[in-house]
């Protein structure tokens, strides 16, 4: 059957799209808001502004790729789909972390796991961050509004054999569980998910709000990198960007770009990696501190029958049993998930090399991957990374606390406690020096004794939050609750970098929410007759 790429065909049908790769001079743009990068924030605010009747131009340091390209080959969606083609690394590189590069940002190599912002994370932000107007209950019709745009909806078929074992795992132990929501319309459940949807059902901003923005008049920029935001004391005044190449290298030509509004939606690290290096007022040094990761364990475990966690929907069953268990400022809680299971992914997420790993890949089919997401930002050893500039660009040191190392020990624990539960012949902990363990008494001493340290234990991460907080007090935050700058009139973020702490839950639908309820209350401000 052959696949209908919107893509080419939005194209074909006239949408103002300029690759800046092939751009040979200098130019001017202008509109009534500009919006940095096209992921979660940037694709919801540039549907909300042009239906509101604002020219937006949508400026992205990705190329525009369709399912054209998407060939689920992870050797080559990494280098094309992923920032620093997927190996980007905290400071000691310690930590793992991928993130998205293309037109739609993250959300064209994401999961599709759902779930709306967790109360407790909304209570203590009103507590504890100054955040005013976000309840669970104010923020409801957001989220139906971003849901039903976005067609997300619970996973109606049999989970794959990766997510059954987590599930299978926590009905035996009596561990709440819970099927997972997922932003897709006629999902062939092949579990490619992270490669870009071959097959156009991942609902991701690539595939919805940029083509709305677009068929209204929307201007989108590729493989455009904003590099300053030219400012006056109380006013911004223009973006430079450089036009890269095809392989995203700087062509030394200079793109400059003028708007009434600004909105950086670059994404957590890159939003205020951004406003450091314009030098934009930033008095009680916050930018780029508390930046969160939800930095991740993994947990292998064996299984005598095929798992096959490279088919299926990737990710279709979470369970919460840990993450809140103490409150939001106890012990640091963790949430499990699993992963989809592909060679160059996890071959780059496990230890050891030459026979102990090819005797790993060997039995790569039987392998099921559990991991735990921990809640960072919460307590007070957990305060997140800072984000500093470079020369070259930026580093992130994200020190591993040890409230963190306690949390991952109990993680551990949970996972191998799970895996056997759930069928598991053997489980393998992925930190240096574990030896596979035959049962959970077993593993349950070998966790207790384990040594856990930094590039020993496989620490990752997909969920960049935080450094660009929001919040009433400005000792503390950058935006208003609102998103709109505490310094700037015509100035707002909207991304993942708003966020005070981490969610404990994985951050795609609390950006949608709040970025559609903030765009929407930007387009009135904008849209509203002098009096
Ligand atoms: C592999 C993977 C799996 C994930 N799975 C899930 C999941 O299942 N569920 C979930 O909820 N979340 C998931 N996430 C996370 C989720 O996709 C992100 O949290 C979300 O997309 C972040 O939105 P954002 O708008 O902050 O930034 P992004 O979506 O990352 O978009 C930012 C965009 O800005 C561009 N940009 C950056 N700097 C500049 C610049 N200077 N000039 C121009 N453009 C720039 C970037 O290239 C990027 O395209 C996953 C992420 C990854 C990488």
């Amino acid at each position: 059957m052959a696949i209908q790429d919107p893509i080419q065909q939005g194209l074909a049908s006239g949408w103002k799209h300029i690759d800046a790769s092939q751009v040979a001079q200098a130019q001017t743009l202008e509109a009534d808001v500009v919006i940095v990068g096209s992921g979660a924030g940037g694709g919801v605010a540039a549907e909300i502004l042009s239906e509101a009747g604002l020219s937006v131009i949508i400026i992205e340091g990705g190329p525009l790729k369709s399912s054209e390209s998407f060939n689920m080959e992870e050797r080559r969606a990494y280098p094309n789909l992923y920032q620093q083609a997927a190996s980007m690394k905290t400071k000691d590189k310690a930590i793992g972390i991928f993130q998205g590069r293309a037109v739609g940002g993250s959300t064209t190599v994401n999961w599709t796991t759902s779930i709306r912002t967790p109360q407790n994370a909304l209570e203590y932000w009103a507590k504890e961050k100054s955040i005013t107007g976000l309840s669970a209950e104010s923020l409801k019709p957001w989220f139906e509004k971003m849901e039903q745009r976005l067609n997300i909806s619970e996973w109606a078929y049999e989970p794959n054999r990766n997510n059954l074992a987590l599930r299978q795992g926590c009905e035996a132990l009596g561990w709440d569980f819970t099927v997972i929501k997922r932003n897709v319309a006629g999902c062939w459940n092949s579990g490619y998910c992270g490669m870009g949807c071959p097959v156009n059902a991942k609902q991701s901003m690539l595939l919805t709000t940029i083509p709305a923005a677009l068929n209204r008049g929307a201007t989108l920029v590729s493989r455009a990198k904003v590099s300053q935001i030219e400012h006056t004391n109380d006013k911004v005044y223009g973006l430079k960007a450089q036009a890269l190449s095809e392989s995203l290298k700087p062509t030394g030509v200079e793109l400059l770009f003028k708007a009434k509004h600004y909105i950086l939606s670059a994404g957590a690290i890159h939003t205020p990696t951004l406003m450091m290096r314009s030098k934009l007022p930033d008095p009680y040094n916050i930018l780029g501190k508390r930046t969160f990761l939800h930095p991740t364990l993994l947990s292998g475990a064996m299984f005598n029958d095929p798992i096959n966690g490279h088919a299926g929907a990737p990710q279709s069953i979470y369970s919460d049993q840990f993450v809140w268990q103490d409150g939001a400022e106890g012990e640091l809680g963790y949430k499990l998930e699993v992963p989809p299971v592909h060679p160059i992914l996890i071959a780059s997420k496990t230890l050891g090399y030459g026979q102990s790993h090819a005797e790993l890949m060997a039995k790569f089919n039987q392998l099921q991957v559990t991991i735990a997401l921990v809640r960072d930002g919460y307590h007070p050893d957990s305060q997140g990374g800072q984000v500093t500039l470079t020369d070259t660009g930026f580093s992130l040191d994200y020190p591993l606390t040890d409230a963190f190392w306690h949390a991952a020990r109990r993680a551990f624990a949970s996972m191998a406690e799970l895996q056997f539960a759930a069928g598991a012949k053997q489980v393998l902990p992925i930190s240096e020096g574990m030896p596979y363990l035959s049962s959970w008494t077993e593993a349950k001493k070998a966790i207790a004794e384990m040594d856990l340290a930094p590039l020993k234990t496989v620490v990752a991460s997909a969920h960049v939050m935080g450094g660009c907080p929001m919040g009433e007090d400005t000792k503390t935050a950058m935006v208003d609750s609102e998103g709109s700058s505490h310094y700037f009139d015509n100035l707002s973020v909207m991304d993942g970098s708003l966020f005070p702490t981490s969610l404990g839950a994985n951050p795609q639908l609390s950006i949608y929410g709040i970025t559609a309820k903030n765009a929407s209350l930007l387009a009135q401000r904008l849209t509203a007759k002098p009096q």
